[in-house]
């Protein structure tokens, strides 16, 4: 039977934009940020047309020197590809200049969609070595987060709810991510543009169960990162991951993104190796009864691969750790 590619598959925001299933993720290594520019090209080359970046990845001068190469070739134009950034907690309170700082270094006008990074405040604080001279991550003595107590975490997504019903011609759509169900409740009781889409960490061993439930009841697309488990991608280790993928012939990767294909989420995989890239792509009609084997695993053996020391606040964050 003829399948598609993942990259030939949209789902529907509920602005009615459509956005690929698959996306390349580019919170690269810092080591890795250099790769960036050619791993964007040999993507858009092999057919992606979502990318997934941020303020806090440090590469989005890279993108932006991709990006312009290849709309200098004259194939694609800037509405041929879908660009998702981020704001990061050091701007919670400034998110408007967060996303001109992203266009700038994009070298775009506008952005497909821009999303709250975490439901946190930081204080900024400033340093020459920081990104853009902010402390990306800032921390006490001790070594605890720096956060700012009185801050309000939907401040920001208020911001963006704003700039958007304002038209704002920057960008097309707003989202959150990280924003667990607790959160998006009391963004909807309290903000009247239910966003386009949650972010957040979802593979078989971290189904996302009752997020996925909220999330489809209230037409938010929900999108899978680390769908590899992160650095090493460990999870294609997994002797259950890998006996599917012998039964699909293909190999633990397809099996991992099928998982959030087949469920409707968007998949970010992040990776600088063009064969990686590449191989990506393949779609696996990875059935239901599979589906159900892998989310039952995944609930009876969670974990979470990208632990951040300042998530601890957020509801769910310290369980099922890495
Ligand atoms: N909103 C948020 O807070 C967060 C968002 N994200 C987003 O999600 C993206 C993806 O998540 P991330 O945590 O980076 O990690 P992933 O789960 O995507 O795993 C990345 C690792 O998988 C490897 N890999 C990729 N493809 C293959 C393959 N076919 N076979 C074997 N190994 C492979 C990569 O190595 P190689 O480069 O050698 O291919 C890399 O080491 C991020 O890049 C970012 O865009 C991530 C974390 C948090
Ligand atoms: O999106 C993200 O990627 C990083 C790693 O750079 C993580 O902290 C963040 O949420």
């Amino acid at each position: 039977m003829l399948h598609p590619k993942n990259t030939e598959i949209y789902f529907e925001l509920n602005t009615k934009a459509k956005i690929p299933a698959l996306g390349l993720g580019t919170a690269n290594e810092p080591e890795q940020i250099p790769q960036t520019k050619q791993a964007i090209k040999a993507a858009i080359k092999a057919g992606y047309r979502l990318i997934d970046t941020a303020w806090a990845y440090q590469c989005e001068d890279r993108i932006g020197e991709a990006l312009r190469e290849i709309f200098d070739e004259g194939v694609l134009k800037r509405e041929d590809i879908f660009i998702t950034t981020k704001v990061w907690p050091t701007h919670w309170d400034i998110a408007s200049e967060s996303i001109d700082r992203s266009l700038k270094n994009l070298g775009v006008d506008y952005v497909d969609l821009v999303l709250q990074h975490w439901p946190l405040c930081f204080n900024r604080v400033e340093d020459k070595n920081g990104v853009d001279g902010i402390v990306r991550n800032p921390t006490h003595e001790d070594g605890s987060p720096n956060i700012n107590t009185e801050g309000d975490y939907l401040s920001t997504y208020k911001q963006l709810e704003k700039m958007y019903l304002n038209k704002d011609p920057r960008f097309k759509a707003i989202g959150v991510s990280n924003y667990p169900v607790e959160y998006l409740q009391r963004l909807l009781k309290e903000c009247t543009v239910v966003p386009a889409l949650n972010q957040v960490e979802i593979h078989p061993q971290l189904p996302q169960v009752e997020l996925r439930e909220f999330c489809q009841t209230h037409k938010i697309v929900l999108e899978s990162y680390s769908p590899f488990g992160a650095t090493g991608s460990p999870l294609n280790q997994n002797q259950r991951f890998q006996a599917l993928a012998e039964k699909y012939s293909c190999t633990p990767n397809d099996i991992l993104l099928a998982y959030n294909i087949r469920q409707g989420q968007v998949v970010v995989p992040r990776s600088v190796n063009p064969k990686n890239i590449v191989s990506n792509i393949e779609f696996v009609p990875l059935a239901k009864e599979d589906i159900t084997f892998l989310t039952q695993y995944g609930l009876e053996n969670p974990m979470r691969f990208r632990d951040e020391p300042f998530a601890e606040s957020i509801p769910g964050f310290r369980e099922n750790k890495n």
